[in-house]
């Protein structure tokens, strides 16, 4: 049985993701969202010389000894000063408010002494001290956020401040997902001996929701060729930009979901990968929408999404491909056997910094081991193993 490269099957997927499709959405509604437009400035900020203290505006060279500057009037933020500044004068100035023309520097408050409308300054200022000039922070035509960056709470505020009404980013995938098995029954149902509780989709659901339009959970379909059809079949009429199935992915007389995935006119472009968890993975598409039928198994389902899904989307979406972390071992890894391993690992921190410590347990079945996984170390194909200390490529689990 040949087993596709990992490198292979994402290229393989990442060549049927459509090309970004832009939608305006407003502010608000951006935080989360992926540039599709670089966010270009409109206007000078400040938009104009503003002090950047409370004090005196003034012209530096008049602060000269025995110097008496003549207060002639009040800038305040909002309300700014109406003439401008000659030799010997000094206007008040609060913090934001436009600096009069003919002043060149601002004096704090706490180095000036007035008496009446006559002011004396501790020392001169260089000029331009506590102004901050106009498009300073940015000018008219600068790039501000580039297409294919992620508005966040820092780069909405900035946004906000080019004084953009909405913005223009990625079109989201509608993602559809669907549990096979028998065995499935909700969370919260009693247990019969032979039943298990499906939480693959637990996961997945939020693992995919910062990325998606909207993430549908199916539920569980059974193992029972009629009935995955019919479901299959609804799913497919409401045209889900993706559909991942969970389960019977693998070759057991119930691992139904290829078979009835290609009764119902899905190309399959690939089935099996070198790696583990996760060998028995799937992917096809029916018409625009992408199938990802991913093994069972929770920690397989888990880090398939991760692998293969997340970087699908980031695609999608027109986000830029993360490296993976390079890390120091907190722990040795064991040696590696042919297929290339996702190995769980915490992020733990040490005095020199964060280190990975991986996870003994390898079992694609065991759910616990996966509570405490940080990242997953990326175990070359037959690696020897690797003492601590020694630095390995990883993916973060939680990262964007
Ligand atoms: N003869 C072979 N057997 C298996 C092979 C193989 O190559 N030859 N591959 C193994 C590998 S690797 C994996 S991974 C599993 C994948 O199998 P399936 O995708 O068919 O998964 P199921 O058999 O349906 O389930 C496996 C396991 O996971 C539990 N499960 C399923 N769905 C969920 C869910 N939504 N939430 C929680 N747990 C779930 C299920 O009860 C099983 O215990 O196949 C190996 N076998
Ligand atoms: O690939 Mo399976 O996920 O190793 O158990």
């Amino acid at each position: 049985m040949s087993l596709l490269p990992v490198e292979a099957a994402i290229a393989a997927i990442l060549a049927r993701v459509p090309a970004v499709r832009p939608e305006i959405v407003v502010l608000a509604d951006a935080n989360g969202r992926v540039l599709a437009q670089t966010l270009f400035a409109t206007h000078d900020q400040p938009p104009f010389n503003a002090s950047a203290m409370d004090g005196y505006a003034v012209r530096a060279a008049d602060i000269t000894p025995g110097h008496r500057l003549t207060l002639i009037g009040i800038s305040q933020a909002g309300a700014g000063f109406p003439g401008s500044l000659a030799a010997g004068q000094c206007v008040r100035i609060f913090t934001g408010a436009p600096v009069p023309p003919g002043a060149d520097a601002v004096i704090m408050q706490e180095e000036a002494t007035p008496n009446g409308n006559l002011v004396t300054f501790a020392e001169q200022p260089k000029p331009g001290r506590s102004i901050r000039a106009i498009g300073n922070d940015f000018a008219t035509g600068d790039a501000l956020i580039e297409a294919g960056a992620r508005m966040g709470p820092m780069q909405l505020a900035v946004a906000a401040a080019a004084n953009a009404p909405a913005l223009t980013v990625a079109t989201r995938p509608r993602i559809a997902l669907l549990a096979t098995g028998d065995e499935l029954v909700l969370p919260g149902s009693p247990l019969a001996p032979d039943q298990i509780v499906a939480s693959n989709s637990f996961g997945l659901a939020p693992m995919l929701a910062p990325y998606a339009a909207e993430v549908t959970d199916h539920g569980i379909a059974r193992d029972d060729r009629a009935a995955l059809r019919a479901k299959l079949e609804s799913i497919f009429a409401a045209e889900p930009d993706i559909l991942i199935t969970t389960g019977g992915a693998s070759v057991g007389d119930h691992d139904i979901v290829q078979d009835v995935l290609l009764e119902l006119g899905v190309t399959l472009d690939f089935w099996r990968i070198n790696m583990r968890p996760g060998k028995p993975l799937m992917f096809g598409t029916r018409g625009k929408t992408l199938i990802f039928g991913l093994p069972g198994n929770p920690v397989s389902a888990m880090v398939t999404a991760t692998v293969f899904i997340k970087p699908a989307l980031r695609k999608w979406l027109g986000y830029a491909e993360q490296p993976n972390w390079r890390l120091p071992l907190a722990g040795p890894t064991p040696p590696n056997s042919a297929r290339r391993h996702f190995m769980r690992a915490q992020l733990v921190h040490t005095p020199t910094g964060p280190e990975l410590m991986p996870i003994s347990q390898t079992d694609s079945g065991h759910t616990s081991s996966l509570s405490n996984a940080d990242m997953l170390i990326i175990q070359p194909e037959f690696d020897p193993g690797a003492p601590a200390g020694s630095t390995v490529e990883s993916i973060q689990i939680d990262a964007f």
